[in-house]
C-alpha cells in the first residue's frame, strides 16, 4: 500500500527568502506527504552538504527517483533512507544534496503516516512511546550569524522548565519575548529582529544577560512556574584560529578563559542549557567545561556533533558533553537522525530536536521531538515558520493532529 508511485521536487521559499527544496511523495494507495528542507547560517564544518536547490533537485531526479519510484515502500523509512544513501554514494550527500535527501526522507515519512491514517509522531514513535512532551527552548535575544550589530552570543533561550503543559510553555516563551521588548524600550534600545524572530538589539552580551534574566523572572512570577534560560554560543563562529581564541569585538578570550567565562555565567544565571560553548573541533575544551558544570546544566553539542553518530561517539568517549542537538538536515535522513538519538539516549545524553535559522512552514521536527521523547525542542518563539512547529506541538498535546 505504501509503495512509492511518484516523487515531485520543486524550489520553494524559505523564511530568509532563499530557495529551498520541497518534496512531495505519493504512494500506491493515495498516501501523500510533503516536506521542505531547512537551511542553516551558522553551519557546522562537518555537516552534510547542502547543494544549490536547482542542482540538488536535478541530481535527486537523476539518481534518487529511479531507486524510489515503484521500488521502495514509504512505510519503511529505513528502506527509503537506504535508497537515498545508495543513490548518493557519498558520506555527506554531496551528490544529491542533503537538502534533497532530507526533504524526500521527511515527505516519505509523512506519506507512510498518511496511509496508516496515523499522526506522524505515532508513525515514527509507535503506539507505546512515552507520555512526556519536550520543553520548548525559545530564542528571545540573539545576534552572531543571525543578525548584524547585535550580541556576540548567537542565542539567549528562554527555558520554561517548570511549565505544567506544552501549551503553557509555548505561551511563556512568547511572554518572555514580549517582556524583553518592554525592557529594551525602557532602556531606550531600538531592536530589530534576527533570522529566527529573536530581538537583535545593539547591546553587549553582559546587558543581554541582565535583560533576559529580568524578563524570565518577571514572567515566571506572573505565571507561577519556573522559567530559566540558556544559550547557544555558536562558538565555532567566534573562534579565530589565527588569534587562537574567541573573538568578542575587541576582546579575545583564550580557550581556558572561554571555559571560565561560560562556567561563571552558568553559576551566576543558573543557566539550564549551554550549546556549542567551544569550537567545533575542541572536544577537550568541551570536556573541561562539562567536568566543571555538567552536573548543573546541559552542555549541548550542535556544530560539535552535527547529528553524526561517529562524532557523537567520539564525544561520548571523551566525556565532552551531556546532550546533543538533532537537526535532520545536518545528516540528511530521518534514519540517521534516529540513529544519533538512539546512541545519545543509550549513553544518557539529553536530546534537543532543532530547527534551522532558515525555515519553512514544515512541522516535521515537532513530530520527531514527540516521537522520540526528546527532553527539549528548539524552534524559536514567534514568527510564522517558528509558530508552525510550536502550534503543531500544542495540537499534538491536544490530540488534534
Ligand atoms: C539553529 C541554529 O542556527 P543555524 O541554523 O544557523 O545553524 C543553531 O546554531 O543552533
Ligand atoms: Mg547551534
Amino acid at each position: 500500500m505504501t509503495l512509492i508511485t511518484n516523487v515531485s521536487l520543486r524550489r520553494v521559499l524559505d523564511s530568509r527568502g532563499n530557495p529551498t527544496v520541497e518534496a512531495d511523495v505519493l504512494t500506491e494507495s493515495g498516501g501523500f506527504g510533503r516536506a521542505a528542507a531547512p537551511s542553516g547560517a551558522s553551519t557546522g564544518e562537518y555537516e552534510a552538504i547542502e547543494l544549490p536547490p536547482s542542482e540538488a533537485i536535478a541530481a535527486a531526479r537523476e539518481h534518487a527517483l529511479p531507486r524510489l519510484v515503484g521500488e521502495v515502500y514509504a512505510g519503511n523509512q529505513r528502506e527509503v533512507d537506504a535508497a537515498l544513501r545508495a543513490a548518493d554514494g557519498t558520506e555527506n550527500f554531496s551528490e544529491i544534496g542533503a537538502n534533497s535527501a532530507v526533504a524526500v526522507s521527511m515527505a516519505a515519512a509523512k506519506a507512510g503516516a498518511d496511509v496508516l491514517g496515523a499522526p506522524l509522531y505515532q508513525h515514527l514513535g509507535g503506539t507505546f512511546r512515552g507520555e512526556s512532551f519536550p520543553t520548548p527552548l525559545g530564542n528571545v535575544v540573539g545576534g552572531g550569524e543571525h543578525a548584524k550589530e547585535a550580541t556576540h552570543i548567537q542565542e539567549f533561550l528562554a527555558a520554561p522548565v517548570g511549565a505544567p503543559s506544552v501549551s503553557e510553555a509555548v505561551f511563556a516563551n512568547a511572554a518572555v519575548h514580549a517582556r524583553i521588548s518592554e525592557l529594551l524600550d525602557d532602556r531606550g534600545v531600538p531592536a530589530a529582529k534576527g533570522d529566527e524572530g529573536a530581538w537583535a538589539p545593539p547591546i553587549s552580551d553582559a546587558e543581554a544577560f541582565e535583560i533576559v534574566d529580568e524578563a524570565v523572572d518577571d514572567v515566571s512570577d506572573d505565571l507561577g512556574f519556573e522559567i530559566g534560560f540558556g544559550l547557544d554560543m555558536a562558538a565555532a563562529e567566534l573562534y579565530d584560529a589565527d588569534e587562537d581564541g574567541y573573538v568578542y569585538g575587541d576582546e579575545v578570550k583564550s580557550t581556558a578563559e572561554q571555559v571560565e567565562y561560560v562556567a561563571e555565567m552558568v553559576d551566576e544565571y543558573d543557566l539550564v542549557y549551554v550549546e556549542d560553548p567551544l569550537d567545533e573541533d575542541d572536544y577537550e575544551g568541551f570536556a573541561d567545561l562539562t567536568e566543571r558544570v555538567g552536573e548543573q546544566t546541559l552542555v549541548c553539542g550542535d556544530d560539535l556533533f552535527v547529528t553524526n553518530v561517529e562524532r557523537l561517539q567520539a564525544g561520548i568517549d571523551a566525556d565532552a558533553a551531556n546532550s546533543i542537538l538533532i537537526k535532520p538536515n545536518q545528516i540528511g535522513t530521518l534514519s540517521d537522525a534516529f540513529d544519533a538519538i538512539e546512541l545519545a539516549t543509550e549513553n544518557g545524553y539529553e536530546t534537543v530536536i532543532s530547527h534551522r535559522s532558515g525555515e519553512t512552514e514544515d512541522t516535521t521536527i515537532a513530530h520527531l521531538a514527540v516521537a522520540t521523547d526528546a527532553g527539549f525542542i528548539k524552534t524559536g518563539t514567534v514568527q510564522g515558520e517558528r509558530t508552525a512547529k510550536l502550534n503543531e506541538l500544542i495540537r499534538i498535546a491536544d490530540d488534534a493532529v
